[in-house]
């Protein structure tokens, strides 16, 4: 686990608005990038997750640069502790590990990114991985020096705060945060810290295409900032005639002719309003759960491709038909996709099995990736993926983005779900044009979080697992 120490990318969700990996299919939307360079303890973080808060854009990922700092020797570890190694100097980063990240969620990629522990000024066993972005924000100190990693982004942000107030944070947060002691942190200021900044860092301000002064408590230029690259967003949007990035209604009309809904009879419609209704019980919501999920895998299985196949009858009469999908994996997204995993094993057989564990943040509402269990053979066959419920879309589309990085192709993968809104599958076919997605129901109602069918069954895995509180 990530200690205080250890400062991670972090990757932010807004959970409605456009999808990301928008250029997945090829037709090149480009991430955005932004560079926020500045002194030590200016404010760059702050900036950036700022920058997040205020953009509507569903993903933002941001890399700190500390991330690539190189591996110490043993004597050079040493030297770190006495305070006497200076980690200011631009030889103290791997530029070209920073350039593999940075280019790979450039080019919309998933990457991995390496995790730096400042307590032990090495970098931490730990990477974490990054589903791919819209918009990536790249901070440190010298996010504006490598002249590759320049050309990659398409603003430039100097945070330009007085030396004083950058020291007085420092020593604040080096000593809360980083394990360090006030007297330490001063001696490796002064001789490192400082002339580094006059010499290398402050230099690059001529690399910036804006200068914030005071970071953070200059609201307005933060303001600009953030409208300019709202308008660059949205120009390429339209640029490109892919729908703006604000969040926009989508009717069953808006799909494409890969969505597939079980037709809607009256015992489809009778499951729903049991499920709809607040007052059934566990017991038959799991019955109806279960149900609609055999319906919806029957349905499902309807579209997969089947190998012609002729076989002998007891009679001895040739039969043309077809063979069952031979390779097919079953994944389920828990947890509210694992309720669909009763059916999947009463319908498919042999079939191979796998789960990935998304767990929304409580506070961003960003899906965490916490496991992934896919056997090897996933890559040569059919996927059937499944989760209960998609509102924004955005689990479904990490979930689709992990099974391609693990060679699965678009166009095996099949995404099935008791309940979506017209709004989260669009966003999947608008991400990954190939993949077929198969629901049961179909309801446009989303509440103002964006995270709950209004009219809906609620949280289905507390209702289905009996952990509603
Ligand atoms: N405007 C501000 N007012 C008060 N504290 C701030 C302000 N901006 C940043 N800080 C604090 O200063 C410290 C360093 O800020 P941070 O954004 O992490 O800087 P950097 O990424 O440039 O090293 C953090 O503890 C942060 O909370
Ligand atoms: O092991 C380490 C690595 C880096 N530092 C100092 O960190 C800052 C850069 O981080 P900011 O978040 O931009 O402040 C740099 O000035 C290094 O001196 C360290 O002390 N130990």
């Amino acid at each position: 686990m990530a200690t205080d120490s250890i400062k991670s990318s972090t990757l932010m969700l807004r959970s409605a608005g456009r999808p990301p990996w928008y250029a997945a299919d090829g037709k090149n939307d480009p991430v955005y990038m932004v560079g926020v360079a500045g002194g030590s303890a200016s404010g760059k973080t702050s900036v950036a997750r700022r920058i997040v808060q205020a953009l509507d854009v569903p993903w933002v990922v941001i890399v700190s640069m500390d991330s690539f700092y190189r591996k110490l020797s043993p004597e050079e570890s040493k030297q770190a502790f006495l305070n006497n190694h200076d980690f200011d100097h631009p030889s103290s980063y791997d530029y070209t590990e920073a350039l593999r990240c940075v280019r790979d969620l450039k080019q919309g990629k998933a990457t991995s990114i390496p995790q730096y522990d400042f307590a032990k000024h090495a970098p931490s066993t730990e990477s974490q991985r990054v589903y791919g972005a819209s918009v990536v924000i790249f901070e440190g100190i010298f996010a504006l020096y490598d002249p590759t990693l320049l050309s990659m982004m398409d603003m430039k942000v100097f945070v330009d705060t007085d030396s004083d107030i950058c020291l007085a944070r420092r020593i604040k947060r080096d000593v809360t945060e980083r394990a360090r002691d006030p007297i330490g942190i001063l001696q490796q200021y002064d001789r490192f810290v400082k002339p580094a900044f006059d010499g290398f860092v402050r230099p690059t301000m001529n690399n910036a295409d804006v200068i914030i002064p005071r970071g953070l408590d200059n609201e307005v230029a933060i303001d600009l900032l953030i409208k300019h690259i709202q308008r660059q967003l949205d120009a390429r949007s339209q640029a490109l005639m892919r729908p703006a990035l604000v969040r926009q209604f989508r009717s069953e009309d808006d799909l494409s002719e890969l969505f597939f809904r079980v037709p809607e009879t009256n015992q489809v419609r009778a499951m729903q309003t049991i499920l709809y209704d607040a007052t059934t019980s566990r017991e038959d919501f799991i019955f109806y759960s279960d149900r609609l999920s055999r319906l919806v895998l029957e349905f499902g299985l309807g579209k997969l491709d089947l190998a012609p196949t002729t076989v002998t009858t007891p009679m001895g009469v040739p039969f043309d038909g077809y063979s069952l999908a031979p390779n097919v994996t079953g994944v389920t997204i828990l947890r509210a996709g694992g309720v669909m995993e009763k059916a999947l094993h009463s319908v498919v057989r042999p079939a191979h099995y796998g789960k990935i564990l998304i767990v929304g943040d409580p506070v961003t509402h960003e899906p965490r990736l916490h496991y992934v269990n896919l056997p090897p053979s996933i890559k040569d066959g059919q996927v059937l993926l499944m989760d209960s419920t998609i509102v924004s879309g955005a689990n479904a589309l990490m979930a689709v983005r992990i099974c391609l990085d693990h060679g699965v192709k678009q166009e095996n993968i099949l995404f099935m779900s008791l309940l979506a809104t017209p709004h989260g599958v669009h966003a999947i076919q608008s991400a990954f044009p190939k993949v077929k997605v198969v629901v049961a129901l179909l309801d446009s109602h989303i509440s103002e979080d964006n995270l709950l069918i209004k009219a809906g069954y609620g949280i289905f895995g507390d209702r289905y697992f009996g952990t509603e509180c």
